[in-house]
């Protein structure tokens, strides 16, 4: 793993292989407080709301530090040159300030954390003006909310909390501290993306995006630039998707949008065409008659859009080879599922988050209502052929 600071102390660079040392791997734990096995509770019987409401308050907390090294960073005019991962310390700061957070408020639930950065790179001589900042951030948005201060080992610790590897087995929390690092680097969309899994499957979700509009995005006039902005999406299993104003009004429920001719669709993709094929989704576009331009935006904010029906579609076909990780998508999944969406792989396989910090999946991932499913699948499933032969 290597990191370099450049000249921003808001900004890191670091090129990071997510490969852990076995000696850093974390027992899974089981849920505690029941006292019926694991294996034998069933989901129904659990409410999570105490996880809920931690996760609600973890994430707000963190989105209001990110806020503040978003506005930093765009103030120094930082652009981001390097074709390697940024890393900002907000993303550290978010992880600890969630790591933090749970921890306080669920002590009786043994810990598990799944997250994205660890403190490697941090703890090297050459950081340590960098882990300062990063704890002053953590502590102004920690005394936001009358917590007392922690110290720069106590921040460490936080980060590296998120070495587990989850797996089938016990309640692991997910966390992307910052998903769509490039986006916040740029100004644009990024959100803060939080879940649990309980015996391997996703049990609630929390999705922060700061920078989203409260009104929805489709057909959006980009001259109106006074949009309010900043949503907290939450989904609990069995239970719908809500969104609230990030600063906490009351939330109201939402659903994805029941769209059935496809034509009338519009679909999200990433941002960055290194992310995913900007061709195959206007290829599997034109198969399905769609009118409306590709709506790209960087993050799990295109799960929350798609969640209360901004858009009826979101394809992503990364590159062969790359594994998609957990924290990329399991609140974001939660969250458009509990809203009636469905998300599957290219194959038609449901997404499987019990496998450790990767999905296993074929091709890419594809995201929308049950009625477009089926027609989506297929030209999908066509586009693919064809790319491929036309090779
Ligand atoms: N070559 C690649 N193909 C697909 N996804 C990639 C990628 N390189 C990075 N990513 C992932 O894409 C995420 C952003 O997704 P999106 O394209 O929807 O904005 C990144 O999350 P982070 O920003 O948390 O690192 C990163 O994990
Ligand atoms: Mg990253
Ligand atoms: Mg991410
Ligand atoms: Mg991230």
């Amino acid at each position: 793993m290597s990191a370099s600071i450049g000249h921003n102390p808001f900004l890191l660079r670091i090129n990071s292989t997510n490969q852990l040392p076995i000696s850093k791997l974390k027992f899974p734990f089981r849920f505690s407080v029941s006292t019926t096995p694991a294996r034998n509770r069933t989901f129904a019987s659990m409410s999570y709301d105490t996880q809920l409401a931690a996760a609600k308050k973890a994430s707000s907390l963190a989105a209001r530090l990110c806020q503040k090294v978003q506005k930093a960073l765009l103030q120094a005019d930082v652009q981001s040159k390097s074709d390697k991962s940024p890393v900002t310390v907000a993303d550290y700061g978010s992880q600890a300030i969630i790591s933090f957070i749970l921890q306080k408020e669920l002590p009786s639930i043994p810990f598990s954390l799944v997250a994205e950065e660890d403190s490697d790179d941090l703890r090297k001589e050459e950081s340590r003006e960098t882990l300062h900042r990063i704890t002053e951030l953590v502590n102004e948005t920690l005394a936001s909310d009358g917590i007392s201060p922690l110290s720069e080992e106590q921040v460490l610790v936080a980060i590296d909390k998120g070495v587990s590897e989850g797996g089938p087995h016990g309640q692991h929390w997910v966390l992307d501290p910052i998903d769509g690092t490039k986006g916040f680097v740029r100004g644009d969309q990024y959100a803060i993306a939080l879940a649990l899994l309980d015996e391997g499957k996703v049990v609630l979700g929390v999705l922060a995006c700061p920078n989203l509009p409260l009104a929805s995005i489709a057909k959006r006039d980009e001259s109106i630039s006074e949009d309010k902005t900043g949503c907290l999406f939450f989904a609990k299993l069995n239970a719908g998707t809500y969104m609230q104003n990030l600063d906490g009004s009351s939330p109201t429920k939402v659903h994805v949008s029941d769209i059935e001719n496809s034509e009338e669709a519009s679909f999200f993709e990433s941002y960055e065409a290194a992310h995913s094929s900007h061709d195959l989704s206007s290829l599997i576009a034109k198969k399905l008659g769609v009118k409306a331009p590709a709506v790209r935006i960087d993050s799990q904010a295109k799960y929350g859009a798609l969640s209360r029906g901004d858009g009826a579609i979101y394809l992503r076909f990364p590159r062969k080879g790359y594994r998609e990780k957990i924290w990329d998508h399991a609140a974001g999944y939660i969250v458009v599922a509990e809203a009636g969406g469905v998300a599957s792989d290219a194959a038609g396989n449901p997404l499987d988050f019990s496998k450790g910090r990767y999905l296993d999946l074929d091709t890419g991932i594809i995201v929308t209502n049950h009625k477009l499913m089926p027609a989506l699948l297929k030209a999908v499933q066509e586009s693919i052929k064809e790319k491929v032969s036309s090779l």
